[in-house]
């Protein structure tokens, strides 16, 4: 990793996400030395894990000019209240990375005028390793910010690049609050399992097993998610039976896309 001292990386708000990816930047041996946290409220969670690895932290930015990248995530509604408080350290040297949902470039530039600023949508399982983020960076970000950028990212998972701010809204309906919705799909199938008989513990471990290990089969053999539903679907079985109420008219996909058009709704609204 190339940040150091002299290449500083500050991190404004470490909270849900700005945690996430710093727990797994510890995780990969990244230089906690070069690492500032700016949060007033920190977390006893994430306190402890500055503690433990002495990464620096203060309440606010310090003046001193960032040649280096500041990733802000902080929500989307606390930018007013936040970016001003970043104007004094930044130049043309200062790299803004946000991962805020939402909140456009533009935002960014009336602040900081027109200094190299990337947007990027994570999701939280960065925490493991297993993320994935897409990233839009504008065109004053150099070939060697977006290395660097790349080598931060890919330290929690997989990047993909995007080449229109437009696509970020739609990263966010998918990948972004995707990890929300596999976790919902959980508690659904372990209350349905409550609900066929199943003591609730009992339940609860059968559906967190089965959506880690179907995750993790996917993951694995990289095989196309319809293959391997047509493998655990007997002619004339269990499977099917379900499956024809989860694929039906009122199934799963009429409802997925929906629940993705009010997320990228969301997120254009939340643009201002
Ligand atoms: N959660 C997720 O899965 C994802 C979130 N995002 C984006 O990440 C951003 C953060 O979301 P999330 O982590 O969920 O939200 P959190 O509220 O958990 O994190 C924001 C953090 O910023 C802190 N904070 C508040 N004021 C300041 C300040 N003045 N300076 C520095 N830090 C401050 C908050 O403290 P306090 O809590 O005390 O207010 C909190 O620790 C959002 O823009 C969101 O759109 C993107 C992808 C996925
Ligand atoms: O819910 C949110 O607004 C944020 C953005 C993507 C995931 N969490």
């Amino acid at each position: 990793m190339t940040f150091s001292k002299e290449r500083p990386f500050v991190l404004v708000g470490a909270g849900k996400m700005g945690g996430a990816m710093l727990s797994g930047w510890m995780a990969e041996g990244i230089d906690p030395a070069s690492i500032l946290i700016v949060d007033p409220f920190l977390s006893p969670e994430i306190g402890a894990l500055l503690k433990k690895h002495g990464i620096g932290h203060a309440a606010q930015m310090p003046d001193d000019v960032v040649s280096g990248i500041i990733l802000v995530a902080v929500k989307p509604q606390m930018m007013d209240d936040v970016l001003p408080g970043l104007v004094s350290a930044c130049d043309a040297s200062t790299l803004i990375l946000s991962v805020a949902a939402g909140t456009p470039v533009r935002k960014f530039q009336k602040f900081f005028g027109d200094i190299p600023t990337a947007r990027c949508m994570p999701n939280t399982p960065a925490m493991v390793k297993r993320g994935i983020t897409a990233v839009y960076p504008t065109e004053k970000v150099t070939d060697e910010q977006k290395n660097t950028i790349s080598q931060l990212l890919s330290a929690v998972g997989k990047v993909v690049w995007l080449d229109s701010e437009d696509q970020i809204d739609l990263v966010t309906g998918v990948s972004g609050s995707g990890p929300a919705y596999v976790f919902y799909m959980t508690e659904t199938l372990k209350e349905a399992g409550t609900a066929a008989g199943l003591p609730e513990e009992l339940a609860e471990q059968l559906a967190i097993a089965t959506v880690c290990g179907a995750g993790e089969l996917m993951h694995q053999s990289g095989e196309d998610p319809a293959i391997l539903r047509k493998n655990v679907t007997s002619p004339n079985g269990t499977t099917a039976a379900a499956l024809d109420v989860l694929m039906s008219e009122r199934g799963i996909q009429p409802i997925m896309t929906e629940a993705v058009a009010a997320a990228v709704k969301r997120a254009k609204e939340l643009a201002g």
